[in-house]
């Protein structure tokens, strides 16, 4: 099970996710996210980092020219994007991506899963009106298909005390979190994240 961290905003809290084992990390490039990081700080984090930790960067109807200047001075290996980007606008950095769907029913999934076929995996968040994500709510499982063409990953309000039983019922290929790792927005608690990564793995045991 793959465990990624986002909205991380400072570099003790990148390393403490490193050190904890976690697979990715998240950095918020979204002006209007209480998680937003400049490229400054965002290539601090970065530069703390070990190998073989993947560094997530998340817009939400970003410019062209945003991305291409956070691409430039950042080394992310991946980006995320959150608003209503079109395939060919996520395909256009020539960078591996995840689109994410906010889900209110079964068929918003199987659908972007044919329309964002070169994603490289499905991102199923909650949806909450006027707000693109990192919102700790938390959706009907049951709404995801169990034969999407593209890996899934679960989000949406996950936490501690919840991550085991989901990874169990939903079977993803990862999870990520923001807010439930949180003791106030943008700060991460390192007692939480360790047990969340321990509720992951155990969950897909
Ligand atoms: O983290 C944010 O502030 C954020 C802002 C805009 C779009 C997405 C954002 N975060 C992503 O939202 C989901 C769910 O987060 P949460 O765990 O429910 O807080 C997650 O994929 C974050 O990467």
């Amino acid at each position: 099970m793959r465990v990624k961290i986002c909205g991380i905003t400072r570099v003790e809290d990148g390393v403490e996710a490193a050190r904890l084992g976690v697979d990715a990390v998240g950095l918020v490039f979204y002006p209007k996210s209480p998680r937003n990081v400049s490229i400054a700080r965002a290539s601090a984090i970065i530069a703390a980092l070990p190998p073989f930790v993947t560094v997530v960067g998340l817009f939400v109807d970003a410019t062209r020219e945003w991305v291409d200047t956070v691409l430039a001075e950042c080394a992310l290996d991946m980006l995320q994007f959150h608003g209503d980007e079109t395939p060919e606008f996520c395909a256009s950095f020539h960078r591996p991506y995840l689109k994410a769907v906010r889900v209110r029913a079964a068929a918003d999934l199987t659908a972007a899963a044919r329309r964002y076929a070169g994603a490289r995996a499905m991102l199923a968040d909650a949806f909450v009106e006027g707000v693109h994500g990192g919102t700790g709510t938390s959706f009907d499982w049951s709404l995801i298909p169990q034969d999407l063409p593209l890996p899934l990953i679960l989000s949406g309000g996950l936490d501690p005390d919840n991550v085991e039983e989901a990874v169990r019922a939903v079977r993803p290929s990862a999870v990520d979190v923001s807010s439930g790792v949180e003791s106030a927005k943008g700060i991460k608690d390192a007692a939480r994240m360790a047990a969340f990564i321990s509720g992951a793995r155990h969950g897909s045991l």
